[in-house]
């Protein structure tokens, strides 16, 4: 089962520069989070942040008693064990077969014979589709094919966490939806407590049990999906609906002289209105993968907060119920 990851008055800088500050969340036991955020805000440092590469200023990140950024290098190595991580491209090896690349960690970091080696790794390349693809080099594959090793080698070691930078950059709309499915389904088979970094809307919309969004040095919004997803927020609205009206300007963020005139010009015109973004169900694991424990407890945290939510994401949450009730789903409560 996958562990929680507690993340506590993180603020991080290089040099002058401060990326976020503050930031506090916590990705529940086995549930699947997306961070998005306009580039540049710092979503790949956070991550980095979260397995001790990158040492933030202040604040903590505690992985079973093991704090990632204050404790000493060798417990947080131990614990960094514990995550699986999935790069943008990859991160594979050009000159080594898929095979040799997904087994890379475990001739690292394990003593196992080169038999169960080979038993691991075969199952982890069926896990992500890529049976019968062990010879090949990376230059031999499709942009997507490699992600879906990159991910066969983030699960060789058995990860309880698992972090994914930009799964679906480069990839086409059907190939991002495939990505989106197979980690869907890998989460209902090892219940490991995932967190999703990309700009993708669609996945965000439809992978994740929680969003959260960082924007302007601040983590604005964590919580159920349904509640980022009707947001008013106008940062949070604006990068949903891909809106060039808002704070969110060209460069990281607008200047207070662009939103003043942005401000008045809108005064004078008709006032267009954003569409309703439609909440479209959460994908469910393919028929015959085990249902998704962190799903389960998702629901029951759900039950808790539910009063606390604003009304929109109250609506969208009891609808989605509804839907998947008269879909006949599970897990759902
Ligand atoms: N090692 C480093 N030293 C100095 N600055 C860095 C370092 N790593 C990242 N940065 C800076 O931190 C900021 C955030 O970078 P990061 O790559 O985390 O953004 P991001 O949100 O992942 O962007 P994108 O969505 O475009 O990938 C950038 O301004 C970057 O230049």
């Amino acid at each position: 089962m996958g562990i929680k990851v507690v993340v506590e008055g993180l603020t991080k800088a290089f040099g002058p520069q401060t990326i976020w500050r503050d930031v506090t969340l916590t990705l529940p036991e086995g549930e699947v989070s997306v961070l998005l955020g306009p580039s540049g805000t710092g979503k790949t440092v956070f991550l980095k942040s979260l397995i001790g590469l990158l040492k933030p200023e202040q604040g903590r990140v505690l992985v079973d008693g093991v704090d990632m950024v204050n404790d000493p290098d060798r417990k947080v190595y131990e614990a960094r064990r514990r995550f699986g991580l999935m790069f943008q491209d990859g991160a594979l090896f050009g000159s080594l077969s898929l095979f040799d690349n997904i087994a890379f960690p475990l001739r690292e970091h394990t003593r196992k014979k080169e038999s169960e080696i080979r038993r691991i790794v075969l199952e982890r390349m069926e896990m992500v589709g890529l049976a019968g693809e062990e010879r090949k080099l990376p230059g031999q594959i499709s942009g997507g094919m490699r992600k879906r090793a990159g991910l066969a080698r983030a699960l060789v070691l058995d990860p309880e966490v698992i972090l994914c930078d930009e799964p679906d950059s480069g990839l086409d709309p059907v190939r991002t939806a495939y990505l989106s499915q197979l980690l869907i389904d890998v989460n209902a088979r090892i219940d490991a407590t995932m967190l999703i970094v990309t700009h993708n809307i669609e996945i965000a919309a439809t992978v994740p049990d929680n969003i959260g969004m960082l924007y302007r040095r601040d983590l604005i919004a964590f919580g159920p999906r349904e509640a980022l997803l009707t947001s008013q927020e106008p940062a949070v609205a604006q990068f949903l609906h891909g809106d060039p009206r808002g704070p969110i300007g060209m460069s990281e963020e607008k200047d207070a002289a662009a939103l003043a005139a942005e401000a008045k010009a809108a005064a004078s015109a008709a006032p267009r209105r954003r569409r309703t973004i439609e909440i479209p169900p959460q994908l469910r694991p393919t028929p015959g993968m085990p249902p998704r424990r962190g799903e389960q407890r998702h629901a029951q945290r759900l039950d808790a907060m539910l009063p606390s939510l604003p009304h929109p994401a109250q609506q969208a949450i009891l609808a989605g119920r509804r839907n998947r009730q008269e879909a006949g789903g599970h897990g759902g409560a």
